[in-house]
């Protein structure tokens, strides 16, 4: 069994990025920026939103972090995206989810122009994935695409189920692994809170991505030997004998599923640093379209 380090994977990608931003700099060229809005404070959201201002300041991007108050109404969000949009010193930006419940997501990500969308969740850009053409990729499934290749995991013609059917994460990672292209050309299926006798499909699975948000949800059962799992799920489920009052649960239950697979990755360590290299990389990316 071989665990999918995306601790380390991602720092692999974070010093390739570095190295890009040190030639930017030697050219005398403008280094990335990106942009993070965060509205109120749920704890998880600041964690990660800091969490992604940290790696830009470790790599050399520049980086904002605007903190906008739970009571922000949408409006003076669409006006902050808007200012986002026509400053030309910003190459990308995010506006970190899920909103309060006041705002309704979809118009706010709609207002993102799609050139600065390095979450990829614009529309425009989801499109463009499904279609195949040049666009940002959603940084989740992004990450497990490349973490599957730096691995040499196998996908040509394999059964790959996606569980959830997530705007985010299952629904991109059905469309990019039924795709021609490296890590992908799988036989994908997609199964949900609807599907009937789920464990009789998982355990015909030679990849299984968990992206249901339940915790521990898949279990030794529930797969056959030498699986490969990949878990995106990252609940905080309240422990006492934490510091910090709580650890983080995958959608896998590793201890059961383990012994059974051939490659896994842990939580945490696994998808979530992923996430955050492929949105700096999309970021580099940003900076490079916008200089033609
Ligand atoms: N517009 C937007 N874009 C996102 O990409 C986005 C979002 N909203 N909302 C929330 C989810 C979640 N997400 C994570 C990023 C990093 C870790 C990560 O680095 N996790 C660490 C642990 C971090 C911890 O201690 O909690 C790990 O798995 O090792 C997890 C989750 C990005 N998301």
């Amino acid at each position: 069994m071989t665990i999918l380090d995306g601790k380390k994977v991602s720092n692999d990608i974070k010093e390739e990025i570095a190295v890009d931003v040190q030639s930017m700099i030697a050219n005398g060229e403008k280094v990335p920026h990106l942009a993070a809005i965060l509205v109120g404070t749920d704890g998880a959201s600041m964690t990660y939103v800091n969490a992604k201002v940290k790696a830009c300041e470790k790599i050399g991007f520049h980086s904002t972090l605007i903190d906008l108050p739970e009571e922000t109404t949408e409006e003076v969000l669409l006006e902050k995206i808007n200012e986002l949009n026509t400053n030309d010193d910003i190459d990308g930006f995010i506006v970190q989810l899920p909103l309060p419940k006041h705002i309704d997501e979809q118009k706010v990500l709609m207002a993102i122009d799609p050139d600065k969308d390095v979450d990829g969740f614009h529309p425009t850009n989801v499109g463009r994935m499904a279609l195949d053409l040049p666009t940002f990729l959603p940084a989740t499934p992004f990450g497990i695409m490349e973490l599957l290749e730096r691995y040499n995991v196998e996908t040509s013609g394999k059964n790959v189920v996606v569980m959830g059917r997530s705007h985010i994460v299952g629904r991109p990672m059905s469309i990019l692994m039924s795709q021609k292209r490296k890590a992908g050309d799988a036989t994908v299926t997609v199964v949900h809170s609807r599907t009937k006798n789920l464990a009789e499909i998982t355990r015909e699975a030679d990849i299984i991505v968990a992206a249901i948000g339940i915790s521990e949800y898949l279990t030794g059962d529930m797969v056959k030997d030498g699986v490969v799992v990949i878990d995106v799920g990252i609940t905080r489920v309240p422990d006492d004998t934490k510091k910090a009052g709580y650890r983080l649960a995958g959608d896998v239950d590793f201890a059961s599923v383990s012994p059974k697979a051939s490659f896994i990755t842990p939580v945490p360590g696994g998808v979530g640093p992923m996430t955050i290299a492929m949105l700096l990389k999309n970021t580099l990316l940003a900076r490079e379209r916008h200089n033609k």
